[in-house]
């Protein structure tokens, strides 16, 4: 069955809201690792509030949380392109997903390092 494209400006771009909407939703209900990066945001942003974290402490570390997710994100997405493309065990598959796991190794570095000069001082 074809998918038919709505090319129309408004209602065009309120369905990719919709579709983007749902998508993450759905990010977040069925993929175990992305659980564990909301988990941990959310986990974050409470502890943000209990440790009265500045005005530009929550902006990195908002965009921590939004970087990991994000590219957790489109991990998954490349996680399932190659599956559905290639289910059978490939050395190049492995390839590919395992740079797109580096992708969110590096982002996971960035937001540890962030969380780190963020509250190791508050600690010690
Ligand atoms: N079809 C395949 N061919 C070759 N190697 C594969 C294949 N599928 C997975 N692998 C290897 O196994 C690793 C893990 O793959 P998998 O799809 O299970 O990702 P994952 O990160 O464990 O998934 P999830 O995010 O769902 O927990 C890949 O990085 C790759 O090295």
């Amino acid at each position: 069955m074809d998918f038919e494209k709505d090319n129309t400006f408004v209602t065009g771009r309120l369905k990719s809201v919709k579709y983007a909407f749902l998508g993450a939703v759905k990010l977040i209900t069925t993929e175990h690792s992305v659980m564990v990066q909301f988990g941990i945001g959310i986990a974050m942003s409470v502890l943000g509030f209990i440790m009265h974290i500045s005005a530009t402490e929550w902006l990195f570390q908002t965009l921590a949380i939004g970087l990991v997710m994000s590219i957790e994100g489109l991990n998954t997405a490349v996680e399932k392109i190659a599956d559905f493309i290639h289910p059978q065990f490939h050395e190049k598959i492995g390839f590919i997903k395992d740079i797109a796991a580096g992708a969110v190794f590096f982002a996971a570095m960035t937001a540890i390092a962030i969380g780190a000069l963020i509250y190791i001082p508050k600690f010690i």
